[in-house]
C-alpha cells in the first residue's frame, strides 16, 4: 500500500475548488502522464530496447534528430489524440500543427510541447526530460490552425515537466505553485514528493553554455565576469557554475536549490534570438519559474508577456532565483558606457 497522494489525487481535488470545472482537463493531465510513464520506460530500458542514436532526419531547426525524439513524439500524440479533449497539438519535433484525425473528437484544449529536452544527453546516460504545456483553444471543438497555440506564456493553463534523472519525476503548475511528483515504479503512480516548491531568492550559482561566451552581449559579460571574480569583485562573493545541457535538468536543480540559467541572445546568428524555444520550453519553464517565486526574462522583457509570431520562434532566456535575475536584468537597461 502506498502512502501519499497521487497525482491523480491532487489534480481531482485540485480541480474541485475549480467552479464549472467539467473534468477535461483533468482526463487530458491523465493522458499527459500516460506518455510520460511511457516515455520514462523507454528512456531508461535504452539501449535494451534499442532505442539509443541518431536517425538520418533533421528537425524544423536543422537539429539532426535523435530515434528517441521520434519515438517519444510519437508516443505524446498517441497517447492524447483519441480522448477528446484537445483542439490540436504542436511539437518541437514537427514542422506544422498536428490535426487530430477526424476519427477522434475535438476538445477545447490545445497541447504544446518538446517531448525529449536534452536529447543530445541520452545516448551518455544523462539526464533528460519532457517540457509541456496546456492553452485554451480560441475556438473549441475547431480543428485549431497556427494562430491559435500563439498565444502569450501568461494565458498557460497548466505547465509542467518530467525529468527522468536517478529516479522520474514530475513538476506541474496550474497557476496555483508548483509541486513535484516521483514515480513509483512499483505500483505505477505519480506520489506527491516535493510540495509547494519554491526557489530561494537568492545564489550562488550559474548555468551558461561558456563556449559561446564571445558571441555574448554587453550585459551577460559584465554579469558573469562579475561572478567570477568572486568575493574580492563587485559581487562580494565566490560563485559556482554548472551546464548539463539539459535544460529540464537546469530548471529542477534551481527549483531545488536555487541558481539562475541563462540562455542569452548572441551575435552567432542574428536571425536568431537565442536557442530556446519559446513555446515548448521557455514559455512553460518561466510559468513553473515564476509559480515558484523566481522570474523569467529575455533581459529585456518578462517572457511570459512575450507575443509568439511563429510557433518555432526562439526566444534568449534567463531564469531562475529572483534577485540574481534582476540584476542581470538591471544590467540591460545599464547605460552601455557601463
Ligand atoms: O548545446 P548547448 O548549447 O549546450 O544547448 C543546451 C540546451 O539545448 C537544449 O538541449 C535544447 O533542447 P532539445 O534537446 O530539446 O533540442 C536545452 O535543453 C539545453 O539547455
Ligand atoms: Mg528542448
Ligand atoms: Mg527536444
Amino acid at each position: 500500500m502506498h502512502s501519499g497522494t497521487t497525482l491523480t489525487q491532487f489534480i481531482i481535488e485540485e480541480q474541485r475548488h475549480i467552479a464549472g470545472a467539467t473534468g477535461d482537463f483533468t482526463a487530458l493531465l491523465n493522458d499527459v502522464v500516460t506518455a510520460i510513464k511511457t516515455i520514462s520506460n523507454a528512456v531508461n530500458k535504452g539501449a535494451l530496447i534499442g532505442v539509443m542514436g541518431s536517425l538520418d532526419t533533421e528537425n524544423v531547426q536543422g537539429e539532426t534528430q535523435k530515434k528517441l525524439d521520434v519515438i517519444t513524439n510519437d508516443i505524446m500524440i498517441r497517447n492524447n489524440e483519441w480522448a477528446g479533449h484537445l483542439a490540436g497539438m504542436a511539437s518541437e519535433e514537427m514542422d506544422n500543427v498536428y490535426s487530430i484525425p477526424t476519427k477522434y473528437p475535438l476538445g477545447k484544449y490545445l497541447l504544446v510541447f518538446d517531448p525529449l529536452d536534452g536529447s543530445s544527453n541520452v545516448d551518455i546516460n544523462i539526464s533528460v526530460g519532457t517540457i509541456f504545456s496546456i492553452l485554451r483553444a480560441p475556438v473549441p471543438n475547431r480543428a485549431a490552425a497556427k494562430e491559435d497555440f500563439l498565444q502569450p506564456g501568461v494565458k498557460q493553463v497548466c505547465a509542467g515537466y518530467a525529468l527522468y534523472g536517478s529516479s522520474t519525476m514530475l513538476v506541474l503548475t496550474t497557476g496555483h505553485g508548483v509541486n513535484g511528483f516521483t514515480l513509483d515504479r512499483d505500483i505505477g503512480e505519480f506520489i506527491l514528493t516535493h510540495e509547494d516548491m519554491r526557489i530561494p531568492a537568492d545564489t550562488k550559482e550559474f548555468a551558461i553554455n561558456a563556449s559561446n561566451q564571445r558571441f555574448w552581449e554587453a550585459p551577460v559579460q559584465r554579469y558573469v565576469a562579475e561572478c567570477l571574480e568572486g568575493k574580492t569583485g563587485p559581487r562580494e562573493r565566490d560563485f559556482n557554475m554548472r551546464w548539463i545541457a539539459s535544460m529540464v535538468a537546469e530548471v529542477h536543480r534551481i527549483l531545488t536549490r536555487g541558481g539562475i540559467f541563462m540562455y542569452p541572445r548572441d551575435t552567432r546568428d542574428p536571425s536568431k534570438a537565442g536557442k530556446l524555444r519559446l513555446m515548448y520550453e521557455a514559455n512553460p519553464m518561466s510559468f513553473i519559474v515564476e509559480q515558484a517565486g523566481g522570474k523569467a526574462s529575455t533581459g529585456y522583457e518578462r517572457i511570459l508577456d512575450v507575443e509568439p509570431t511563429d510557433l518555432h520562434q526562439r526566444v534568449p532566456v534567463i531564469l531562475g532565483s529572483k534577485n540574481e535575475v534582476d540584476v542581470v536584468v538591471g544590467y540591460h537597461s545599464a547605460p552601455k558606457a557601463e
